[in-house]
């Protein structure tokens, strides 16, 4: 398999990213999502509709994307984990949505309180309201190379929540190592498992960097033909229900090895560390990008 001459980038900083950080106004969200756009991200994760309880740094995500102003060719989606979710999201004008489920028994249950096939039942009735209006659903696979609470997990599993979820019709698997513990061989091995049932072009990587080694597994992986990948700008961001995780992969540090690769991105590498600056500076914290840092 050649390696890709272009690849997607899912920015994941107003989601994934400001899920796990200081609280922030939507006003300081609306910039960032806009100055996201403005650097040429075409796809950006703006907000989850899930309990406020268990995640209140997105309680404001109805009100934020009622206030979005929306750029064209950019896709603005979010989470709903039911459907419930789904509908307030409708109600906003969300142009995508994203279910999502766990490799991991226990982290489905910390993180969405209830077990895997459970999450299959909740994403039903959401996936056939989804296809009826027309709305794009991703699906999100938790916990790909490790557990917070289990450890190893299999690829077989991985493999297997991956397929049900791509048959429920999600047109794309995000596959998520949410605690960032995965090395290059066994990304590269979890994804040539997956892509046995789900087309490789319809798979994306959203790696963690708890442990620095989301580059060198995408790496691996962009040889197998893998071309979407999610990132956070300034490596925003972990995960409330896996302790010590740290963001995701930096989208700049992304953004700089796929230019040096031959890679195209669409995005100005100069205005996407504006952006990371900017909201690093508004929550109080070091930007997590080294290339960021190096440029800056
Ligand atoms: C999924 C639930 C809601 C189940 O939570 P539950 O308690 O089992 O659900 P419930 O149906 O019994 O409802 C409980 C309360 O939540 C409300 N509720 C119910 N649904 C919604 C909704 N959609 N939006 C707003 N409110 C909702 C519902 O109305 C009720 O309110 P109350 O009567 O107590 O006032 C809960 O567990 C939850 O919100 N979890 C948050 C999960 C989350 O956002 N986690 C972080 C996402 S990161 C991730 O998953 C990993 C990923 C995607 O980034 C990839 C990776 O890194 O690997």
């Amino acid at each position: 398999m050649m390696m890709p001459s272009q690849a997607n980038i899912v920015e994941m900083g107003a989601r994934d990213g400001l899920q796990n950080e200081v609280a922030v106004t939507t006003d300081a969200k609306l910039t960032l999502i806009a100055n996201l756009a403005e650097a040429g991200i075409k796809k950006i994760e703006a907000g989850s509709f899930v309990s406020p309880k268990w995640v209140p740094q997105m309680a404001d995500s109805a009100e934020l994307f009622r206030q979005l102003p929306r750029q064209q060719g950019v896709t603005y989606s979010a989470l709903t984990p039911n459907l419930k979710g789904f509908e307030i999201a409708q109600s906003v004008g969300v142009d995508e949505v994203a279910i999502f489920g766990s490799a991991s028994e226990s982290f489905s249950q910390k993180n969405i309180n209830c077990s895997i096939e459970e999450s299959i039942e909740r994403f039903t009735p959401l996936m056939q309201k989804a296809k009826q209006q027309n709305i794009p659903v991703r699906g999100y696979v938790s916990c790909v190379l490790g557990c917070p609470y289990e450890g190893h997990i299999n690829a077989s599993e991985v493999a297997r929540v991956s397929e049900i979820l791509y048959k429920m019709g999600c047109y794309q698997i995000s596959l998520g190592d949410t605690i960032g513990v995965g090395t290059p061989l066994d990304a590269r091995k979890m994804v040539e498992q997956v892509a046995n049932v789900v087309p490789i072009d319809q798979i994306a990587l959203h790696f963690h960097d708890t442990y620095g080694q989301a580059l060198a597994n995408i790496q691996a992986c962009l040889a197998l033909g893998v071309n979407t990948f999610d990132s956070s700008v300034a490596g925003l961001g972990g995960c409330p229900y896996a302790k010590g995780a740290s963001g995701n992969l930096a989208t700049e540090d992304l953004v700089y090895m796929l230019h040096g690769m031959g890679i195209d991105t669409g995005i100005d590498l100069t205005k996407l560390i504006a952006a990371g600056n900017q909201i690093s500076q508004i929550i109080g914290r070091q930007n997590n990008s080294k290339v960021a840092n190096a440029l800056s």
